[in-house]
């Protein structure tokens, strides 16, 4: 083991050594997860979590779709959860992208010739985004839940965002608004388990970083209309973070022939964390879309 990771220790203390992980191409410590399936998988599914929030998030996601032998797999990004990096700190919105494809090349040579899904949440969703379009080929498919498209217009009136532009320049580490987390779910419990949960961040946005978020959505933008890959995208109504008209417009301006739009009605941002009967059938629309693309399209009863 090289000398530098024996010392490196995660945010918490942790030595890397102990962790599984990956190193970027700044030389950053990544905390990974993985879900492996009982049998042979027939599928790789990257999930790229949201803003302020951390992998391990996901595992009741990930749990489900290793029940039908898929391979999930995913890592903190910097600046997030056990991961390097200043706490949402972010010089350029592309490092996450660029994590990302990085973790999935070293997956793909360790499972060659599986199908490859990207699954995003919200910010997550910007970034699966935008590697799909940076490696159109490459997926089999892109998973949207609530994706991060355009600014929600309440927080990013003209005005604000002629504000932050400018404060940016001159107080880049000044803080915008907290995500009020009782808006993300309806359900009590996940609001509770959310802020309990150490690993998220609780400080309020930066403006630099929600100056990236609006880079973000600019690029993604501008991509719709040479969008063609197949991708699945939820939205609730009740959303009140990432507006769904996003995602409205998303499913308008792209091109792809293989596309869904699956609407809840009422449910607040986080839908794999909203009340039961919502995560559910969002879980069963994931593992069915998933499961009726893979070669062999039915499922093979383990
Ligand atoms: O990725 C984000 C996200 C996306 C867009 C955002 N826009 C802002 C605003 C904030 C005010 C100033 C202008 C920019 O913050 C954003 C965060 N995520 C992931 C989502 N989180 C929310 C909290 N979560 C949660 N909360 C309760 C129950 C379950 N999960 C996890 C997911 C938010």
């Amino acid at each position: 083991m090289p000398e530098e990771t024996a010392q490196r220790l995660s945010p918490q203390g942790v030595p890397y050594k102990d962790l599984p992980h990956i190193v970027n191409e700044d030389g950053q410590y990544l905390f990974c997860k993985s879900w492996e399936p009982k049998g042979q998988p027939r599928a790789l599914v990257f999930v790229a979590h949201g803003a302020g929030e951390h992998c391990g998030r996901y595992s009741n996601l990930a749990e489900m779709l290793t029940e039908h032998s898929m391979l999930v797999f995913t890592h903190d990004h910097v600046g997030h959860g056990q991961s390097e990096g200043e706490r949402m700190v972010i010089s350029d919105f592309h490092i996450f992208v660029r994590d990302v494809l990085q973790h999935i090349d070293i997956m793909k040579k360790s499972h060659p010739g599986l199908p490859v899904y990207i699954l995003g949440h919200s910010m997550g969703g910007a970034i699966s985004i935008l590697a799909a379009c940076d490696k159109p080929n490459d997926f089999a498919g892109v998973i949207l839940i609530a994706p991060m498209v355009i600014m929600n217009p309440e927080s990013a009136t003209p005005f604000k965002v002629f504000l932050a532009k400018l404060l940016n320049h001159l107080l880049p580490s000044l803080t915008l608004g907290q995500i009020d987390s009782k808006w993300v779910s309806r359900d009590q419990k996940e609001v509770e388990d959310y802020e309990a949960d150490e690993l998220n961040y609780r400080g309020g946005l930066r403006i630099s970083f929600g100056m990236q978020l609006m880079s973000a959505t600019t690029k993604i933008e501008k991509a719709l209309p040479d969008i063609s890959w197949p991708y699945l995208l939820l939205h609730g109504t009740g959303d009140k973070l990432c507006d769904i008209k996003g995602s409205q417009l998303f499913f308008e301006k792209s091109q792809s022939v293989d596309k869904t739009l699956k609407v809840y009605e009422g449910a607040y941002h986080a839908l794999h964390k909203e009340v039961q009967e919502v995560a559910n059938a969002v879980f069963k629309e994931i593992s069915s879309w998933i499961i009726q693309r893979l070669p062999q399209g039915e499922e093979v009863q383990s």
